[in-house]
């Protein structure tokens, strides 16, 4: 079976963990998103593609959900030792490896889909990793504070400022002359499930749909997206101030809406949100919080089983649950209540 999900970081990251636990013998392609990027100390980040390498690689700091697990920060304390700018972003030692290799390719000339399937070589994350496109397209936040107003990095609204000052606007810088990488309309069009992560509907997802081609390619596949927000907030992040950033709702209906039809044909809820309806959607109410990888992969397989009945396919084997489900004996789930609360 062939699968492409979008991604933007944490949340995405941890959903395709699952993904590829409920469908082992698949086929996934994943588009990361690169609005995120930004270039530091003459170094090119790009956090959401390295947030799914090193979560789907077992390189991922579980807790912080970016970076390195076993980190040291001497280059970073010696870059503020020198009294270098930004001290705000967080970049560990180990990672600044996997930076210094990016920007050697780039420098070199290689497209950012070829640095990153290098990259990939060693982390081995299972699935194809491809940018959303190969040109520079950052996303860019318009605030007013005691500078006055002006545009910064998303990455200062996200991490210095902790979108505490409300985004006046986001935009996608270099949109219009982005193009989509190869491979990313050709896993489209070969795909038997498009699956949309709970990723952030506006600067994860929503930036990936505005690269061009990428929305009308979807919108003629079975396209399955789970909920990012769960009873009016989302479970992690600030999906929220982005989302009322753009004036939309904290809300699964709100953000359903958003991504719209044709665009999507199924959408996963969580229970308390079971009253979520749009035309052309079929919408299904399950728990969503992803405590741990078996938690993760249930609501993969759930989103594979839905695509697979919408598309009128096999889809893969359906979990016990949904088999007792489609035998009208669903029993409640057990509440997990063990393990730590998933974030997202
Ligand atoms: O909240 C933070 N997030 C940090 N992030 C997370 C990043 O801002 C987000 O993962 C995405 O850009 C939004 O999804 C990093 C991600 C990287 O790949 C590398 C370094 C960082 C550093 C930080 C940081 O200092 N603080």
């Amino acid at each position: 079976m062939r699968i492409v999900s979008l991604a933007g970081g944490i949340g995405g990251a941890r959903f395709l963990r699952g993904l590829r636990t409920a469908a082992p013998d698949s086929e996934i392609t994943v588009i990361g998103n690169t609005g995120d990027d930004i270039s530091l100390y003459g170094l090119r980040v790009c956090p959401d593609l390295d947030t799914v390498m090193y979560t789907l690689g077992g390189g991922i700091n579980e807790e912080q959900g970016w970076g390195r697990r076993e980190e040291s920060h001497v280059v970073k304390e010696e870059l503020a030792a020198y009294g270098v700018e930004p001290q705000w972003f967080g970049l560990g030692d180990r990672d600044f490896a996997t930076h210094i290799v990016r920007t050697q390719m780039l420098d070199a000339g290689y497209p950012l889909s070829a640095v990153t399937e290098a990259l990939c070589a060693r982390w081995q994350p299972g699935v194809r990793l491809i940018p959303m496109t190969d040109d520079r397209a950052e996303t860019h936040v318009v605030v007013s504070d005691e500078r006055g107003r002006r545009a910064i990095h998303f990455q200062e609204w996200w991490v210095r400022l902790r979108a505490s000052v409300p985004a006046e606007q986001i935009i996608l810088v270099g949109a219009d002359q982005a193009a989509p990488a190869p491979g990313v309309l050709e896993a489209v069009a070969a795909a038997d499930a498009v699956i949309l992560p709970p990723s952030n509907p506006v600067v994860s997802i929503g930036t990936i749909l505005q690269i061009k081609g990428i929305r009308e390619a979807l919108e003629s596949k079975t396209v399955v997206g789970v909920s990012p927000i769960i009873g009016g907030a989302p479970v992690r992040g600030m999906a929220d101030a982005c989302l009322t950033a753009i004036g939309v709702e904290t809300t699964a209906q709100a953000v359903l809406e958003l991504y719209g039809t044709p665009l999507v044909n199924g959408w996963l809820v969580a229970e308390e949100d079971a009253g979520v309806a749009l035309d052309g959607v079929e919408v299904q109410a399950r728990p969503l919080i992803m405590h741990d990888v078996p938690a993760a992969a249930d609501i993969a397989r759930a989103a594979l089983d839905l695509a697979a009945r919408l598309a009128g396919g096999a889809g893969v084997p359906a979990s016990p649950d949904a088999q007792r489900e489609a035998a009208g004996t669903g029993t409640e789930r057990e509440a997990a209540g063990t393990g730590t609360e998933d974030a997202r």
